[in-house]
């Protein structure tokens, strides 16, 4: 089986990008040998601390954004880095090329519960105008998903999996634990068209709009229903999770918005949730949209921006689309 780099630089990946990787990929080793080790490296539970999105943050969050965080910045490779566990923007050193936006630990409601978790990334080019001597600021990071020059996710499960897109389709690389590297396990990923499988958290259902209302009765009225087929439901609670089994056989995952929150209607995050899983998910085929836009030509306007997500297989969020644009 084939190594990460040979395969990127056959992909037209240039050098320092293939580095850049390769140094993500490296702390996400580490991240995984702690989430295996779980109660005996002692990573499990809560901090006292919150994040700036009033999250509660746990040991896991914390140590998987510093391992990230200390790596990227000592790589030599990143200006600055934005993350889902920082306040602000972390300057690296002048000479870097890139930014890299990530969510360190995504799933955590899952850690102590031995459930699927994964770490998510986004690099994206400095921007061309910016002076070397000047410091980057949020502004700097506030650029389309489009602009993004790779993205990917490495989920910590019975085995640890990276889906990576450099802009030439998607492929999945499996750790070989006994040697540490990724292998190239899947080229050419492939989302189908046509789904029967859905992902929403229902508990939420009193709170969504009328379009989303709308759909999920349809899809829950099954075979005797204006959709004339039954529907399977899945809900990871790790959006890793839920786009892997969509990379993997199809699907449709949404977290819509919730109406009864009026400072925070939307869940996910922008930079480093919504934007990375957009590339994955369009590259291998599928569709990602707000409900009224493509998400990978949002023009963001804050660094934690929130965003709806309905995502996954093109049928399937085509029809969810129709519901929205009555
Ligand atoms: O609490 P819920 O509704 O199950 O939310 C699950 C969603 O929240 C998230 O866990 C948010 O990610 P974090 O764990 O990084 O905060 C998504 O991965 C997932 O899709
Ligand atoms: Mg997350
Ligand atoms: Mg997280």
């Amino acid at each position: 089986m084939r190594r990460l780099a040979p395969v990127l630089r056959e992909d037209g990946v240039e050098l320092d990008l293939i580095s850049l990787i390769r140094t993500i990929l490296a702390a996400c080793k580490d991240i995984s040998f702690r989430v295996g080790q779980a109660d005996l490296a002692g990573v499990l539970g809560s901090t006292l601390d919150e994040n700036i999105q009033g999250e509660t943050q746990k040991k896991l969050d914390i140590l998987s954004n510093q391992l990230l965080k200390d790596m990227l910045l000592e790589s030599g490779f990143v200006r600055a880095i934005a993350s889902e566990e920082e306040d602000f923007v972390v300057e690296g050193i002048h000479g870097g090329r890139f930014l890299v936006a990530f969510d360190p630990l995504d799933g955590s409601s899952n850690i102590d519960v031995n459930s699927l978790t994964g770490t998510i990334f986004s690099i994206m080019p400095v921007p061309a105008d910016k002076p070397t001597d000047e410091p980057i600021t949020e502004q700097d990071f506030l650029q389309p998903g489009r602009n993004q020059v790779a993205a990917g996710y490495v989920m910590y499960g019975p085995s640890t999996i990276l889906a990576l897109t450099t802009g030439k389709g998607v492929k999945f690389y499996t750790l070989d634990k006994t040697h540490g590297s990724f292998l190239l396990t899947q080229e050419a990923v492939t989302i189908e068209e046509e789904t029967q499988e859905f992902a929403i958290n229902s508990s939420n259902q009193h709170k969504w709009e009328i379009p989303m209302q709308r759909y999920i009765r349809d899809i829950l009225d099954g075979k005797q229903g204006i959709r004339g087929k039954n529907f399977n439901m899945r809900w990871v609670a790790c959006m890793v999770g839920d786009v892997h089994r969509i990379l993997c056989r199809g699907g449709i995952f949404t977290y819509p918005a919730h109406t009864d929150e009026v400072d925070k209607p939307f869940k996910l995050r922008l930079l480093y949730e919504a934007n990375p899983m957009g590339l994955l998910i369009e590259q291998a085929g599928g569709l990602i949209s707000t409900g009224s836009q493509n998400i990978l030509d949002i023009q963001p306007t804050e660094l934690h921006q929130r965003v709806p997500v309905i995502l996954g297989s093109k049928q399937e969020v085509l029809t969810c689309l129709d519901y929205h644009n009555y």
